[in-house]
């Protein structure tokens, strides 16, 4: 057998963090190395030996902890959300001076949630209306999440493609966020409810019909098979990888 990959996970002790220490256990031809948590110094990643490290933290530390690890070498596989244009740029930038280092960050790996992104920016183009509406457990701290983020962003870019218009909307008198948030002119709805885990609905409408594309993640187990793919790919794809769509052929 050839050498397996030697995996730490920063976040260990989170949610996802918990459920990627498991499945990365669980992987023959994974080794996990490390497992750190908020205040853990990033050299014990690196005196671990790992090739790959597994970000699921918050935003207001994932950006930190990438440089740290392009730093040394170490391939990153993301999933933590907050990311935007100014920040992605920052890494790509980073990795054109570490050449042979990949980072793919993503806003969501169960496979049923990039198919239905897919779907929806794929769909776009041939509706009028299109609204996001993104449904969580309520101890999400951001939001929109990145996931509806990444849709309403995809939708957009096919809207504006094939020459779309603004979606119609005769409002002239809401309460503040009674219409959600505007992302490149595509609203998203944000609902917290205690006993959902990850949730995505895209509305598409057209005089007449309407087509509706569901995503469920009822528990974490649904992403581990996208974050076990990502980490076996990510050494052979230097550079900024943004979205899971990129692996399966899909982007
Ligand atoms: N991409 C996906 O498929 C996907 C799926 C689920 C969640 N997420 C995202 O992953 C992130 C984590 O979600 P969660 O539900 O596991 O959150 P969580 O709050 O349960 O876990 C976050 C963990 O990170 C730890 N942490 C904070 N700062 C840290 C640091 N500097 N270094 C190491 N660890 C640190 C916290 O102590 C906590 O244990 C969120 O941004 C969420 O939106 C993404
Ligand atoms: O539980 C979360 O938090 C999730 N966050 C991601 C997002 O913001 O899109 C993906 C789904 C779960």
């Amino acid at each position: 057998m050839s050498e397996r990959i030697r995996v730490a996970v920063l976040g260990a002790a989170g949610r996802m963090g918990q459920t990627v220490v498991r499945a990365v256990q669980e992987a023959p031809d994974l080794e996990l190395v490390a497992a750190v948590d908020a205040d853990a110094d990033l050299s014990v990643v690196v005196d671990a030996g790992a090739q790959v490290a597994v970000d699921f933290t918050v935003p207001s530390a994932t950006e930190g902890n990438v440089h740290a690890l392009v730093d040394a070498g170490v391939h990153l596989v993301v999933g933590t959300t907050g990311w935007d244009d100014e920040s992605l740029a920052r890494v790509r930038d980073h990795l054109a001076d570490r050449p042979g280092v990949g980072v793919l960050v993503a806003p969501n790996f169960a496979l049923g949630a990039v198919l239905a992104m897919a779907f929806a920016a794929r769909a776009a183009r041939w509706f009028e209306s299109v609204e996001v509406i993104e449904l969580h457990h309520p101890d999400k701290v951001d939001a929109p999440s990145g996931t509806a983020h990444h849709t309403a962003t995809a939708i957009a870019a096919a809207r504006a493609a094939a020459a779309l218009g603004p979606v119609p909307d005769a409002t002239t008198q809401a309460l503040d966020g009674a219409r959600g948030a505007d992302v490149e002119g595509v609203r998203v709805h944000s609902v917290r409810l205690r006993g959902l885990v990850a949730h995505e609905e895209i509305l598409l409408g057209n005089a007449g019909e309407q087509l509706t594309i569901r995503h469920d993640s009822f528990d974490r187990v649904s992403f581990m098979p996208g974050v076990l793919l990502a980490v076996r790919q990510v050494g052979s794809r230097p550079g900024l990888t943004v979205g899971l769509e990129q692996l399966l052929d899909l982007a």
